[in-house]
């Protein structure tokens, strides 16, 4: 069970009509396991790249990930898929459910062609019990509303009991009201599951509610809520 995340130097470009655009640079943070950030700033400011580097969906042009103080990404590539299964779950804006899956099949999705030490179906069950849609889990994402949608992405998300939940944008689809219950099912998870959470908002008001705050602009950190300003 991974602890800490630490970035060093954590850089991320992209080059485009011999243009180099470098989307996040100069990252150099540590995330403990049990703490909520949040982590805001404008669009196009880097987020989203630096969720993804965190969660090693995306690999950095410089700089190094330590997971535990190893190295992430001097594993082989289904290694790091492996560990990425164990440690950690991803929510997005867009749900990303399968729309010809029910709720129950699409929290089951990422166990399939796993091996797991418990039984999956009384699992994928207890978890959508834990986001309140137990009585949903025949119903398909066309049935549910958007929250209803982004809970069972939730369920689904923390069905392989990750450390870490990776969440980018999960209320930015949804209205203030139920946006503000996604968010406080994702704080319930941290205090009850133990799970570190990274939060990607646009909104400054659910950012304050987090442990800390991390403020990016132009592909770099500014601030750093907790005490210290970078
Ligand atoms: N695949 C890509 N190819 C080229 N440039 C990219 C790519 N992905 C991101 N970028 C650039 O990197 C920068 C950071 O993008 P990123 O999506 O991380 O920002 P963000 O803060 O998450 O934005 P938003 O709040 O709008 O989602 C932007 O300038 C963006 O155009």
């Amino acid at each position: 069970m991974v602890t800490t995340i630490t970035c060093k130097e954590l850089e991320k470009s992209y080059l485009g009509d011999g243009v180099t655009t470098k989307a996040v640079q100069n990252i150099n943070l540590t995330f403990a396991k049990g703490e909520f950030t949040a982590i805001i700033g404008p669009s196009g400011s880097g987020k989203s790249t630096l969720l993804s580097l965190l969660g090693t969906l995306d690999h950095p042009t410089a700089g190094k990930l330590h997971y535990d103080g190893e190295d992430v990404f001097k594993r082989s590539k289904n290694r790091i898929a492996d560990f990425r299964f164990e440690e950690i779950g991803f929510i997005f804006q867009q749900f990303h459910l399968l729309p010809t899956l029910t709720a129950l099949e699409n929290i089951l999705s990422p166990l399939f062609a796993r091996k797991v030490a418990y039984k999956k179906e009384q699992r994928a069950k207890e978890v959508l019990e834990q986001v309140g849609l137990l009585d949903k889990m025949n119903s398909l994402p066309s049935q549910l509303s958007g929250g209803q949608q982004q809970r069972v992405a939730i369920a689904r998300a923390i069905v392989h009991k990750p450390s870490w939940l990776l969440a980018d944008e999960p209320t930015g689809n949804l209205d203030t009201e139920t946006g503000q219950l996604i968010f406080e099912l994702l704080q319930s998870l941290n205090k009850q599951e133990g799970c570190g959470i990274l939060f990607v908002t646009h909104d400054p008001l659910l950012a304050a509610k987090a442990d800390r705050v991390i403020t990016m602009k132009d592909g770099l950190v500014i601030s750093d809520e907790r005490g210290e300003t970078i």
